[in-house]
């Protein structure tokens, strides 16, 4: 495994952040150290909750951010708004496969539009999706709580699935993120990067996490997860 494949990178999800402002509470959290912005997209059929789209994403580029956007499509069908994605200035795209009737095809578009490509799977979604498409994705997701809300407990479960993820991708020999959503603390985040994972998406911890000194910042709870990291590489 080469370092790079190791890095590892913080992911707040903007789910958790204050919509009313959400152009300064992105730059507030990139400004606070975090690596990339994952952005949920919820379509009320494919989980029961819905919340924003690509005209949001198109928002932030022109409000100035130029961190890697990492979209996490739960909707389904999920062709057409991958192209919305790839022109509103996506940098990754992830779905669900059962959500796709040509798995192939949708990791296909999304590298076709210049985006890095990734699959997603729900804690009762077998890694078996991966095995003919392994040299089309860029990022393996694995869901740690059932999609649709910010929130909710990690599902132990979750750590020897990551464990089974990370010996694929290792055995791929590829360069391929390992990432991680749902229930991550500062508390469990040393344990599931043990288990395999090199990003890690955080919602309520990072954005109910702000600064005591000053509400504008999240310095302190990133600088407690990378804490935890370092003690892991
Ligand atoms: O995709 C989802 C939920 O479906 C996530 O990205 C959540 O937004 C993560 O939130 P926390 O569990 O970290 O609060
Ligand atoms: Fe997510």
């Amino acid at each position: 495994m080469t370092d790079a494949t190791r890095d590892f990178l913080i992911a707040p999800s903007i789910l958790s952040a204050d919509f009313a402002r959400l152009g300064a509470e992105v730059d507030d959290v990139l400004a606070s150290g975090a690596d990339i912005v994952h952005f949920d997209v919820m379509d009320n059929h494919y989980v029961p909750n819905l919340t924003i789209g690509p005209m949001v994403c198109e928002a932030l580029r022109k409000h100035g951010v130029t961190a890697p956007i990492d979209v996490h499509l739960m909707v389904k069908p999920v062709d057409r708004l991958i192209g919305d994605f790839i022109d509103a200035g996506a940098s990754i795209i992830t779905f669900h496969p059962e959500a796709s009737d040509h798995v192939d095809r949708s990791l296909q578009l999304i590298r076709d539009g210049g985006c890095q490509s990734g699959l997603v799977f729900n804690p009762a979604t077998p890694l078996s999706y991966l095995d003919y498409v392994m040299d089309k994705v860029d990022m393996v997701l694995l869901m740690s709580v059932n999609p649709g809300f910010g929130g909710q407990s990690f599902l132990p479960g979750t750590l020897d699935k990551l464990s089974e993820a990370r010996r694929r991708i290792d055995a791929s020999g590829r360069n391929i993120r390992l990432e991680v959503d749902g229930g991550v603390k500062v508390d469990n985040i040393a344990e599931v990067a043990r288990a395999g994972a090199d990003t890690f998406v955080a919602g309520s911890a990072v954005f109910k996490g702000r600064n005591a000194a000053d509400p504008h910042r999240y310095d302190s709870v990133i600088r407690d997860f990378r804490a935890q990291l370092a003690g892991v590489r």
